[in-house]
């Protein structure tokens, strides 16, 4: 059978409508139901022979993060039947798995953005997957433009909150028919970044004797990057960075009830003045992520040490 008809056979049968009249994320949820992703998860589980409860997502440039964990193994992703590809240049597409400071952990070397042509339901299916693997909780990582002036390149910044336009308007990973077994129909976001998490996160930056700054995460679809107008809306309205990840992420590893700590590295500055020159350039956000991702390993390691102190954290 054509994969077409097999997607309008599975939406009919949900919807009884055909795909067409449908938004994408909709299709998307009927696809990859509850039966599969549980599926996908449990080829993975064959192969891992591995509980992992921490999750973490690397950010563009950040893959590093996956050294930290000793016994390192991978699965890549595309090996594993029907899961999407990573397009983007510092996304590796790899599942790293292994004891990191002696807690197991899996962690995404690539993740999946809107404006590589994923609806935003398939770029945040690997947070399902981690939630039927196991996984509590996850520590979601960036690379993202600095919009407030007191942010400097090369900043590390705890994201607090997130402000997101796709979110607000229908880009939304939760559209479509809902699977309790997930999480419910209706999800309250007030608290998505866990307070005690942020708390023990700066205690952990603190004894790092590291600069960690805190602020609002703003996600733009891209890949343009944003206008001069575009950046002070974002900021007027309460972001103080700019990215194009994290918060579709945030909002399902919610959903799915997973407790969520992000990061942001703050990789260039973005123009907040008119006719200013425009420094946004991948390759180089690339670079200064690597560069600085020193300071980002050393936190999320210390940070899972502490974790691995008060067994309540990964309940
Ligand atoms: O959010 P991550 O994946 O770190 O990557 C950031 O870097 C890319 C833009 O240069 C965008 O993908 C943006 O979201
Ligand atoms: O300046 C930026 N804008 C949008 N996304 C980004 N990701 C890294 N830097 C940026």
């Amino acid at each position: 059978m054509e994969n077409s008809d097999l997607i309008n056979q599975i939406v009919k049968k949900e919807f009884n409508l055909p795909a067409e009249l449908l938004s994408q994320d909709a299709i998307t949820n009927a696809y990859y139901n509850y039966d599969k992703i549980s599926s996908i998860a449990k080829w993975i589980e064959e192969r891992i022979h591995f509980k992992p409860r921490i999750g973490i997502i690397c950010g563009s440039g950040l893959s590093d993060i996956a050294y930290l964990i000793a016994d390192k193994q991978e699965i890549q992703y595309a090996d594993i039947p029907e899961f999407p590809r990573s397009t983007v240049h510092g996304h590796k597409g790899v599942f790293a798995y292994g004891n990191l400071n002696n807690l197991p952990v899996i962690c995404m070397q690539g993740r999946f953005h809107p404006y590589e042509g994923y609806s935003t339901a398939l770029c945040t299916l690997p947070l399902k997957v981690l939630k039927l693997l196991g996984v509590k909780l996850v520590i979601i990582t960036n690379a993202a433009g600095g919009l407030n002036p007191s942010l400097s390149v090369g900043d590390l910044m705890l994201i607090k909150d997130h402000f997101s336009l796709p979110l607000l308007s229908m880009q939304n990973p939760l559209v479509g028919h809902n699977d309790e077994r997930f999480g419910p129909r209706f999800v309250p976001v007030s608290n998505i970044y866990d307070k005690k998490l942020r708390a023990l996160m700066h205690k952990c930056g603190k004894e790092l004797n590291l600069d960690l700054k805190e602020g609002v995460y703003g996600t733009i679809s891209g890949p343009s990057y944003e206008t001069v107008t575009d950046s002070l809306f974002y900021l007027k309205n309460g972001a103080d960075c700019v990215g194009m990840s994290t918060s579709h992420e945030a909002t399902v590893a919610c959903y799915c009830g997973l407790k969520v700590v992000a990061l942001s590295i703050i990789t260039d500055k973005v123009a907040i003045e008119y006719d200013a020159e425009d420094g946004s350039d991948h390759n180089e956000i690339v670079k200064i992520a690597k560069l600085k991702a020193k300071d980002a390993e050393k936190l999320v390691s210390y940070f899972i040490t502490q974790l691995g102190m008060d067994s309540r954290w990964l309940e």
